[in-house]
């Protein structure tokens, strides 16, 4: 595949330079999707032809959207639209956590102390209400999301009418793209920007949170078309990690730090795969067991 699937939908949806029939040619081929695709296509191509764009405004997605019927929307275009949304962020994140955590003992450390504590080494499954009791993997989290925003550049938006913001004019159209990681690093907010320190969550940063309201950290955005699957993220990315923490230790093969460079791309994985040894954590007959 020349150009990726979710690429190719962002340039469908924000740019209209591709067509939606040719944006659809990309999805990824799974069986659902494979058998569906076809339907869709010949359901758009014999939909857009009828469609009247005005001159000026490029083809864009979401007139050809309105028209199809709401369980082929759903089905086609939503859920894939949601889980190219979901799965690649949430992954991404888990994986610079760990890295971050391998590299940085201490906070590791600190995290199966906090699991040993609060869940304690007789019992298999962290719960949803663990969580609360988690406050340092909360702040890992937060600090992950800080240094490695899955969206560096978070999405383009248009403006829709002349404003004024700070002083600077912004005019009807302009795209407007939020360089993300410069604002989580600017050093004018966050002492030693580029640290790995979650505990300023815990403390100098204590009451910063990342849905939205706290400009210095927006890793999902804010406004109306921030990131609708804020909890959602949170509450998974949480879960998983403190369960694979509790459950294993985890190791570098040969006790070497985790190269942390990044690919380039609309979301920043890292650019080489995170390679770990994992030992089991706790006593036998708690993997036996079902609670
Ligand atoms: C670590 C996890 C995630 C991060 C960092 C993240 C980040 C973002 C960002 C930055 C945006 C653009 C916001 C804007 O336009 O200002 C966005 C949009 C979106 N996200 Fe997420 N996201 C994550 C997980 C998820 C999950 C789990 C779901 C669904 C279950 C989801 C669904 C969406 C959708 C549907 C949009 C488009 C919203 C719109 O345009 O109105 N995201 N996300």
């Amino acid at each position: 595949m020349g150009i990726g699937a979710a690429e190719m939908m962002f340039r469908c949806v924000f740019q209209g330079s591709i067509s939606m029939q040719d944006c659809l040619m990309e999805l990824p081929m799974c069986t659902a999707l494979h058998n569906l695709k076809g339907i869709c296509l010949s359901t758009c191509t014999s939909r857009t032809t009828n469609i009247s764009f005005p001159k000026k405004q490029p083809r864009v997605i979401v007139p050809c959207l309105c028209q199809l019927p709401d369980s082929l929307l759903i089905f086609l275009i939503l859920v894939p639209a949601l889980i190219l949304a979901a799965e690649d962020t949430t992954s991404i994140t888990m994986t610079w956590a760990l890295s971050l955590l391998l590299n940085n003992r201490d906070a590791l450390n600190q995290v199966e102390q906090e699991l040993d504590i609060h869940v304690g080494n007789n019992r298999l499954l962290v719960k949803e209400s663990d969580i609360k009791n988690l406050v340092y993997l909360q702040s890992v989290i937060k600090e992950t999301l800080r240094l490695y925003p899955t969206a560096p550049l978070s999405v383009m938006h248009e403006s829709i009418e002349d404003c004024t913001i700070n002083g600077y004019h912004v005019s009807t159209g302009t795209w407007l793209i939020i360089n993300l990681q410069k604002i989580h690093r600017d050093p004018f907010i966050w002492e030693n920007p580029f640290k790995f320190r979650p505990k300023r969550f815990m403390t100098t940063h204590k009451n910063i949170d990342v849905r939205g309201h706290n400009f210095e950290l927006i890793p999902f955005g804010s406004g109306r078309r921030m990131c609708p699957g804020v909890s959602f993220a949170l509450q998974i990315m949480q879960l998983t990690l403190a369960n694979l923490l509790h459950w294993f230790k985890f190791e570098t093969p040969l006790n070497e730090a985790v190269d942390m460079r990044e690919a380039a791309g609309m979301t920043s994985p890292k650019a080489t795969p995170l390679e770990v040894h994992i030992t089991p954590h706790l006593p036998t007959f708690v993997y036996d067991s079902n609670n």
